[in-house]
């Protein structure tokens, strides 16, 4: 698995503006939005492409476009959800695929609600959005049932990650002979007691959507 950290000053400058408690939730919503467009661009810098010629009006030129099948993105409800937009902007025909997805807050376990996806994902390059990667639980599960309908190439698109789940990933992924890549833009200190991302932003769905019983 490969961890990629974003380093970029308007990245960084998003993401505290993020994290800060007072941001409300439609300036929450609209940075999410924007970070996300950045990290796509680093996170599709391997997405497939097919070689093509056009013709320009002066000459013939050698171009690219993106390979079939397209690839399939897979928000994680609820706060996934609000990566959605901004992921479509830079990759318009990729098709989209749900998985809705909660952690009990006690235990930690994360279960599937929800599933929409194509059953037969072979040959697919899947872009999974998580803003939160706290004990890893809820992508690793993700990741696994990308896997088991056949997708051969992952990248995860977090906006915080905690190292606890990182090296829980690296572990549960040990032996899965494909691909597997997660962009964030930030690795941050670590898990409180609750699960929380220290410093983190708080609970991304509850920014975003507000709080559920
Ligand atoms: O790495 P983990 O420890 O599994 O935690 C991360 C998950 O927790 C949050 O979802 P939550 O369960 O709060 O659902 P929500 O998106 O509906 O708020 C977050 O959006 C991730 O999906
Ligand atoms: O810090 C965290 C951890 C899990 N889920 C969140 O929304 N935030
Ligand atoms: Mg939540």
């Amino acid at each position: 698995m490969r961890i990629h950290v974003a380093d970029h000053p308007l990245i960084a400058h998003k993401l505290t503006a993020l994290r800060d408690e007072t941001t409300d939730s439609p300036t929450f919503r609209r940075l999410a939005d924007e970070l996300v467009t950045l990290l796509a661009y680093e996170a599709t810098r391997d997405v497939r492409v097919d070689e093509v010629t056009v013709t320009t009006p002066v000459a013939e030129a050698k171009g690219t476009k993106l390979a079939s099948p397209k690839p399939l993105v897979v928000p994680i409800l609820r706060a996934g959800l609000g990566m959605l937009d901004g992921m479509m902007r830079l990759l318009p025909t990729a098709e989209v695929g749900f998985l809705g997805m909660v952690r009990n807050e006690d235990t930690l376990e994360a279960s599937t609600y929800a599933e929409r996806l194509p059953d037969d994902l072979s040959g697919r390059q899947c872009y999974v959005l998580d803003p939160m990667l706290a004990t890893g639980g809820t992508l690793a599960a993700a990741i696994r049932f990308l896997v088991d309908r056949g997708a051969d190439h992952i990248t995860a698109i977090c906006l915080l990650s905690a190292p606890e789940g990182c090296d829980r990933l690296e572990k549960e992924l040990d032996g899965l002979d494909i691909p597997v890549t997660v962009v964030t833009a930030a690795m941050d200190e670590k898990l409180n007691e609750k699960g929380y991302i220290v410093p983190g932003l708080g609970d991304a769905g509850d920014r975003l959507y507000g709080v559920v019983g």
